[in-house]
Parts: C-alpha cells; structure tokens; sequence
C-alpha cells in the first residue's frame, strides 16, 4: 500500500491507435526480417529473420569463425542455437557493417517455428539503416509487417491466440498485477481453459449424435438426452456465471474505469491533479472550467485505474458545456466506480451548533447510489467544529465518504490511504494483483472475497462476445425438445464453434486480424 503520493505514477492516457492491416493472403514461404529492439541508442539491436531463406541470409551476410579474419563469408552452416560472434557485411559488396552476435534457430524449434536468424549489432540509426538496407537487396527477403513473426508463431501452432493476447499485453503490461496475468495468458492458461471448455460441449454433442444415429432404446442407453440436458444445463451456469464476474479479468487488464463527478467548481479537476502530482487538469474559481472528459491512467498500489475528470454537472444554455454534462452523466452510468466531489461551503446548512443539513443538487444526486464514493471537499471553507465527520458522512448515505481540503492538504493523506483500500476491494481483482505473502490485511480482503478467488477467464471484450454467443446456443438447445434432436444438435455445434473462436481453434481470418492488428513491427 501506498504511504506517500509519489507511489502514484501518472501517465496520460492515448486514445490513438495505429491499426495496419496485413495482407492475409501473404505466403508462408516468404523470408520477412524487421529490427525487433526499439530503434535509438543503445547497447545492442536485434534484427530478426525468419523463413526458409534465414540460412541464405546468413551465408550472405556473416563471417564467423576462420574465415572471418580474412573478411570472408562463412560457408559453413551454423550450429543451431549457438552464439557466434561475428561480422556483418553487405551481400553484394562484402563491405564490412557491423561487427556483432549472430545465432540460429533451427526449423521448428524456434518462435515462429521457421529458421529464424537473429542478428545481435550495434543499436545505432546508421548501423541498423545500414543492415537493413543490406537485407532489403536481397531478393528473397521482405521487410515484415506488424504483427507478423506472432502471426507465424500462430499459424505454425506455437500459440494460440489467447497466448498471442497474452503476449500483446505483457509487452504493454504497466502494472504488475498487469504484468503476471498477461505472463500467465501468454504461457497458455486461458487456452487450456477454454479448450476444457469446448471439449464439454463437444461431449454433449457426441451424447445427441449417438442418439441422431442409433435412436434411444435398443443400441443408446435410456435417458441419455436428459443427460446431455443436464451437462448442458451445468454448461450454461458455468458460463452465466464467468460472464457475471464483474468484468474482472477485462478490468485487470484495462483498469478500473474511475469517474470523477459533481457539481460545477466543488474541486474535481483539483482532485485529479492532486491523485495525477501534476497539473494535468485546468482548475479555475469559474465554474464550468471543465467541459471535455480528460483521462488519465494512474497506478494505485499496484492496480491500473483509469480516472477520467468530467465537466460539472448543472443546468447550462452554453452549447459546449452542456454536451460536456451530458458526456459526464453517460461516463459515470458507464464507470466501474464513481467517485462525486461535492464542495462542503456549498452543501452543508448548519441549523445551530450541533444541528445540520446536507443539500445536494438533485442532478447530482441522482447519479449517487450506494457504492459511489463521496469526497467532500472545501473542510477549510467551513466550520466543523461541532459536526462529528463520522455523522457527516453516513448523513450522505452512501457507502464510503471522506472530507478534505486539497488546497491546505488537510485529510488527504488519510484519504488516498482509504481510498486506495476501497478501490483495491472494489475492484474485486485484488486476488489476482497482490501476493499472498503480502501485507496482513491483504490477507483478510481475501477471506472476505472467497467467492472469487478463483481467476478471471475473460480478459478480453472478445473473449466475452463470443462466450456471449456459445450461451445464446446453449440455450437455444435447451429449447428443442427431444423430437428435435437434429436441431438440437446444430445448436451445440455452433456452441463449440463459438467456444472455439476464443482460442482460435477455428480458423477465421477475420479474428486473426483483430488479433494481430495492434501489434508492432519486429513483434
Ligand atoms: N477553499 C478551497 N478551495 C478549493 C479547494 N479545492 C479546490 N478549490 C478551488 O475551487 C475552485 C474550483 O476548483 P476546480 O478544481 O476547478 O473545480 P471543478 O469541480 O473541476 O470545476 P469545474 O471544472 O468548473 O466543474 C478553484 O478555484 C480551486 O482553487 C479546497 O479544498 N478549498
Ligand atoms: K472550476
Ligand atoms: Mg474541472
């Protein structure tokens, strides 16, 4: 848990994508090579070469070995998976242009289950410009697309394409609860997962043909549709049930969506900039400063949280404003969690000394419910010395409030402490983002959410669609009769199917370039 502001790393959140579109009818035998390091200054770059002209590449470019000190070309081939220092040099002139690491990885023990070379250099503009100017002159080789040597893992079936997500995410992984459930998709889990998955509507299936082919009675035991009813009954709750989690496994990949509302000017840019340790949000005394949603991303103890700053709600003839409010109202009816910001000088009628009254404007609170969270803001602008904060709060009738000042400071450390808390057990992801030999009262949280410590199987929107799908058949089976066993039976092919497309089982190219799209050159 986080004792200091600084544990809290802000980073602004890009909305743009680069999405390139392969050329699927690209063959398989084509030798493709890219840089596959980041391109700048640095120790050493890769460059990557991988089909059936690998050793091609090599015989024209590296010197190794005895030959190499006379500058020459190795014409013996590699060992497979050996590191051999030596030189780089043009295929046509043989001008010397690098001198580096070279190893080979042998058809198909390698990640794209092709040859693959691998060319350790010099990471440098010139130096890589160089080498890949180099390979471009070879007619037999290409530059690779984004995505491509994955796409070859894929087709070569070393992964699957939730290993390929996996993958994706763990290069993008910021977080580390991120990063160990990406590591764990990319090393198969979810596979095997939802293959166990398919395999069990494929046995139900099998139930129903026996009986489409034999017919109950003499060769098929009595009652055997009954008991593909059953299992398929079973099937539906399991997936009812991973399709009710919350979004769990969506969010521990994405973040917490976290929506910061409220009335005009109560300090919900202020607030963002204080979680942000930055001036990332324009905060002025007019109110309306705020019209567009502005996201950050922000880790908090460990957890991704996306927390979107929006414009304050009210009644307004600006054009501008008002389709700020109403993007705001549709963001948090749309959030994971909601935190309101009301400003405590504006909320709070003190009767007498003792006696108070907590207004809120009725268009704000009707987007409080239970579980959003309340930050009363502004204690500096009020007196609270005869109104007991823990009256205060549960006045507001939600579940979680706190009061602060974020501009003299006041509470906001015990604040970000509580709220940090909440927003981990909120999420419900916590099981899967802290360790168990952490903190004691991480400990207890876990008791406390037994009921789902078992982990997320959805981690994608894509995941979830076609899992969506598998149930809709699942059910639509449940609705034929046994005189309609060949209909029936339809429905839990297309069930499987669509079980099957989670990991790609199915072959459609259409998913496969979803899939591949996001990822980069060299990947
Ligand atoms: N006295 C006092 N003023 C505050 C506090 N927090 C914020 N303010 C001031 O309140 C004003 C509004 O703050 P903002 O953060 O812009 O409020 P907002 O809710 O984002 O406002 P809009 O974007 O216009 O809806 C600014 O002048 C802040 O300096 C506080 O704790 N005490
Ligand atoms: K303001
Ligand atoms: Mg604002």
């Amino acid at each position: 848990m986080r004792t200091d502001g600084s544990a809290f790393n802000a980073q602004q959140h890009t909305l743009t994508e680069v999405r390139v579109d392969l050329p699927l009818s690209d063959t398989q035998r084509s030798t493709i090579y890219a840089l596959s390091t980041p391109p700048g200054k640095a120790g050493v770059a890769v460059i990557r070469i991988s089909g059936p002209d690998a050793l091609n590449i090599w015989g024209a470019m590296v010197c190794h070995g005895s030959s190499a000190s006379k500058g020459k070309r190795s014409t013996r081939e590699p060992i497979p998976w050996k590191m051999y220092k030596c030189g780089i040099v043009h295929p046509a002139s043989g001008d010397s242009l690098d001198d580096g690491l070279a190893v080979y990885f042998k058809a198909p023990r390698s990640f794209t289950t092709e040859d693959v070379v691998e060319l350790h250099i010099h990471s440098g503009r010139a130096i890589i410009s160089s080498v890949l100017t180099a390979l471009s002159h070879l007619p037999f080789a290409r530059h690779a697309e984004p995505g491509e040597f994955t796409r070859r893992a894929f087709k070569g079936g070393r992964l699957d394409l939730t290993q390929v997500e996996g993958l994706k995410d763990l290069i993008n992984a910021e977080t580390e609860s991120q990063r160990r459930a990406a590591l764990k998709a990319a090393g198969g889990i979810t596979r095997v997962r939802f293959e166990q998955l398919r395999k069990e509507i494929i046995q139900c299936l099998a139930l129903v043909e026996a009986l489409i082919d034999f017919g109950e009675g003499e060769d098929i035991e009595e009652g055997t549709y009954d008991l593909a009813r059953l299992r398929v009954q079973d099937l539906c709750r399991t997936l009812e049930a991973h399709l009710a989690d919350s979004r769990r496994g969506e969010i521990l990949r994405s973040g917490i969506r976290l929506a910061i509302f409220g009335p005009p000017n109560a300090g919900k840019s202020s607030l963002l900039n204080f979680l942000a340790q930055r001036e990332a949000a324009i905060v002025t005394p007019i109110p309306g400063t705020t019209r567009d949603i502005l996201e950050l991303s922000l880790d908090i103890g460990g957890l991704p949280v996306l927390i979107a700053d929006t414009a304050g709600i009210r009644q307004t003839e600006d054009v501008v404003e008002s389709i700020g409010v109403e993007r705001a109202e549709k963001l948090v009816q749309g959030a994971d969690v909601s935190l309101c910001v009301l400003s405590l000088p504006e909320i709070l009628q003190q009767r007498s000394a003792e006696q108070f009254e907590v207004t809120i404007p009725p268009a704000v609170s009707s987007l409080i419910g239970r579980d959003t969270f309340i930050l009363l803001n502004k204690m500096d602008a009020v007196d609270l010395t005869h109104i007991p904060l823990d009256h205060l709060h549960t006045s507001i009738g939600t579940e979680q409030a706190w009061s602060v000042s974020l501009t003299t400071g006041e509470c906001t450390h015990a604040f970000l402490d509580n709220f940090a808390q909440a927003l981990q057990q909120r999420s419900v992801t916590f099981q899967a983002c802290l360790s168990h030999t952490d903190h004691v009262h991480r400990f207890d949280l876990l008791q406390e959410h037994e009921a789902h410590r078992e982990e997320p199987l959805i981690t994608h929107a894509r995941h979830r669609a076609h899992l969506e799908d598998a149930l809709q058949f699942l059910r639509a089976f449940l609705d034929y009769s046994s005189a309609d066993v060949v209909f029936a039976a339809e429905e839990l092919r297309y069930a499987a199917q669509a079980v099957g497309k989670v990991s790609g089982t199915i072959d459609v190219e259409d998913i496969l370039d979803a899939v591949f799209r996001d990822f980069c050159i060299g990947k």
